[in-house]
């Protein structure tokens, strides 16, 4: 939506978020650090990793324990969900990637695969096995690769999308729009014939510390932590903190509100109107107990952080 920026004042929106005293600590649950101690046991059979992360938040995030532990075989980093990204500063994400030691990106969408980016997977790897001699098991003439990420980025999504392009079979991993859904631990799934290869899909595994609060809450606010960990109430907060800074006013246009706003209560409050959602409470006046209509900010705040999830609020770059 275009809305004129001299008629919102330069005051109009927070220049920072209060996160008060939040703690970070209880977001990681404790079956993850199993999770990866079995995935490095089984390293010995892997040529190749492939990190998949959420195009969004390109620097954020991304759990270190897989560069201290698992990074001793070529690494390709998948940004996935590039459909929801806004990737106009592409070049300067892979740019300061390549800074960060990190040379072999690749932006994909498995969901609508519209630019082919999942094909170009199969190449690119057997390429970088090669350039890495496959130093273990040359008489091995198949391949073993290692699909890792932090919770709900789509990396089973991705091997469903690697067998439709390279096999034409289905599903083979189960997808979900909540983080966890992943729970055995390394499956072995085909995703191509020529060349042989196999994938190991594995659970999400969040760091066991994420460095700040608000790297917490980009990664809450994609849907890689299980809302109620960190609540509804502060991600939807976040997330019209978040869509005003990058000025990404199409909340407005979608729930009918008269402008942007960087009041989440009120914005909360027009988005139950306009769905409907109302809840019924008992108040206690002079004339006795009374029931009234008032708004549901929770279903209000879950259709929001759905909506964002869903691209209906348009493309961002949360990171940068
Ligand atoms: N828009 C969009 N959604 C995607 C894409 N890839 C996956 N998704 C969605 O993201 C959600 C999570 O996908 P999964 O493939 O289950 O993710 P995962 O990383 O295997 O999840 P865990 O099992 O929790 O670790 C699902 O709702 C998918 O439909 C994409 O490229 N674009």
């Amino acid at each position: 939506m275009r809305v004129s920026l001299s008629s919102l004042g330069a005051a109009a929106f927070r220049t920072a978020f209060g996160f008060g005293q939040r703690e970070v600590a209880h977001w990681f649950p404790g079956h993850m650090a199993k999770g990866l101690k079995q995935m490095r046991a089984s390293l010995r059979k892997v040529d190749c990793i492939i990190e998949i992360h959420d195009a969004r938040i390109p620097f954020s995030g991304r759990n270190p324990l897989f560069q201290e532990n698992l990074d001793v075989r070529p690494h390709l980093l998948v940004l996935n969900k590039m459909d929801l990204a806004d990737t106009s500063k592409k070049w300067s994400i892979l740019k300061q990637l390549e800074r960060d030691g990190v040379k072999n990106v690749l932006f994909t969408d498995c969901l609508k695969q519209r630019d082919d980016s999942v094909k170009k997977i199969v190449p690119l790897v057997t390429e970088l096995i090669h350039n890495a001699s496959r130093f273990h098991r040359e008489e091995d003439r198949s391949y073993c690769l290692m699909v890792i990420g932090v919770p709900n980025v789509g990396k089973s999504s991705l091997i469903n999308a690697l067998r439709r392009t390279n096999l034409k079979k289905g599903k083979a991993s189960r997808v979900g729009g909540e983080p966890g859904i992943t729970k055995a631990v390394l499956t072995k799934i085909q995703v191509c014939e020529r060349p042989l290869m196999y994938l190991l899909d594995t659970p999400g595994v969040l760091p066991p510390k994420i460095e700040n609060i608000e790297t917490g809450m980009k990664l809450a606010l994609c849907g890689t932590i299980l809302d109620h960990l960190v609540g509804e109430d502060i991600i939807a907060d976040y997330l019209l903190f978040s869509l005003n800074r990058l000025q990404r006013f199409g909340y407005v246009e979608k729930y009918e509100l008269e402008g942007p706003c960087d009041d989440i209560q009120h914005v909360l409050k027009c988005i139950a109107v306009k769905l409907g959602k109302t809840q019924r409470v008992k108040a206690i006046t002079g004339i006795g107990d009374v029931t009234i209509k008032m708004p549901n900010y929770s279903a209000a705040a879950y259709d929001f952080i759905r909506a964002f999830r869903k691209g209906e609020l348009g493309k961002v770059m949360l990171d940068g």
